[in-house]
């Protein structure tokens, strides 16, 4: 396993002038040994881009890719011994399932009862052991994927496991299944695992630290919970959590913060600086208070859905601006639609912005 360090940016084009030229944009970051990570963003933003720099099949247009300190810019996967798990089953069909998950092994020329060893283990893990002997040509795409999951993982000497989006083909309920299953193989193997995807729930479930990419460029890294409370950047809040994160442009004049043509005094022991920021806030949190509660808001409720689980209010502020309030179920009953309510505004998991960055 390795420890792999990225100081570099891409562009596809020559002679990249401004940001949207790059598909990576100037980043420095480092993944530790043995560390499971997702690459999360939406289609378009650099994930694959970062991956296939990592495993070599693309050489950075600037910068250069440490392993474990050592300048691996421009080896290939083989040299880097990395394994790769893509979309689709990569898998040789006439062959068993055991003869394809031991085929990476048998190509390093491992010895046979190593192999048969390490083939029963990643079989068990994946549920594989009662198919050890079937044609791969004969199984579900479930089942193929599950082998090219396999093959990923039956290595214990390589640098990484990089998956690009590995459970795309396979059915919704099973998904759910093997996303826990990789966790739980991540802790039993310790490889380092880096996982591709623009599924929020998949990288979340799956990753100790998430990598938040837009536009070429990762604005931040950290576990589920930091990306929840505290998003570093207005678009992990927009794009972590559903709904995401409410925003209110906002401006601090005096010890007061000025929003929707009202004005909330400030706690004193909150620091802003003053001038224009904008104010966000989590649903979850967007409570319903009592009217004149101090850091609250007036608002008109506009719609309530039942979620089953929660209700979804949409309340619009004076100006119109809407917030989404998720509600308890068994919270007091709100007013109907149309009706005046107080929410909070401030308070322990309120973060304000100054442009799209998170003010300490
Ligand atoms: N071979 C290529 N030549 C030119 N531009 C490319 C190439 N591959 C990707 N791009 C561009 O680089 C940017 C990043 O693409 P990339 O595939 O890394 O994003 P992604 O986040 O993996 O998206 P997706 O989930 O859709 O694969 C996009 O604007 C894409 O159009």
């Amino acid at each position: 396993m390795a420890r792999i360090e990225l100081d570099l940016a891409h562009a596809y084009r020559p002679n990249p002038q401004q940001d949207s030229d790059y598909a990576l944009l100037p980043l420095t970051m480092a993944f530790e040994d043995g560390g499971a990570y997702a690459l999360l963003g939406p289609s378009g933003c650099g994930k694959t881009t970062m991956l296939n720099i990592m495993s070599g099949l693309l050489v950075p247009s600037q910068g250069r890719v440490l392993f474990d300190g050592r300048d691996v810019t421009r080896a290939s996967p083989q040299e880097r011994n990395i394994a790769q798990v893509f979309q689709f089953p990569v898998i040789y069909d006439t062959m068993t399932v055991a003869e394809n998950l031991a085929f990476p092994l048998r190509n390093r020329g491992v010895p046979r009862e190593q192999i048969r060893q390490r083939v029963g283990v990643i079989a068990e893990m994946l549920d594989l052991s009662g198919q050890l002997n079937c044609r791969a040509a004969g199984l579900s795409a479930d089942a193929k994927q599950k082998i090219s999951l396999g093959r990923g993982l039956v290595r214990p000497d390589v640098s990484a496991v990089l998956f690009d989006e590995p459970l795309t083909v396979i059915d919704p309920h099973l998904k759910w299944q093997l996303r826990r299953k990789l966790k739980q193989i991540h802790h039993e193997l310790k490889l380092t695992l880096i996982y591709v995807t623009h599924d929020q729930v998949e990288a979340l479930t799956f990753a100790d630290q998430v990598v938040v990419m837009t536009r070429g460029k990762a604005v931040q890294v950290g576990p589920a919970d930091a990306l929840f409370e505290r998003p570093q950047h207005t678009f992990v809040g927009h794009f972590i959590g559903s709904p995401g994160m409410n925003f209110v442009l906002a401006e601090v004049r005096g010890g007061n913060l000025l929003l929707a043509g009202q004005t909330l005094p400030l706690p004193a022991e909150q620091s802003l600086p003053q001038g224009p920021l904008k104010l966000g806030i989590r649903p979850e949190y967007l409570t319903v208070v009592a009217p004149g509660s101090p850091g609250a808001l007036p608002a008109k409720l506009r719609q309530v859905q039942d979620v089953g689980t929660h209700l979804m209010l949409t309340v619009e502020l004076s100006g119109g601006q809407a917030l989404k309030a998720r509600l308890a179920i068994d919270s007091p009953p709100p007013p109907p639609p149309g009706g005046s309510l107080w929410v909070q505004l401030l308070g322990a998991h309120t973060c304000f912005y100054a442009g799209e960055e998170l003010l300490p």
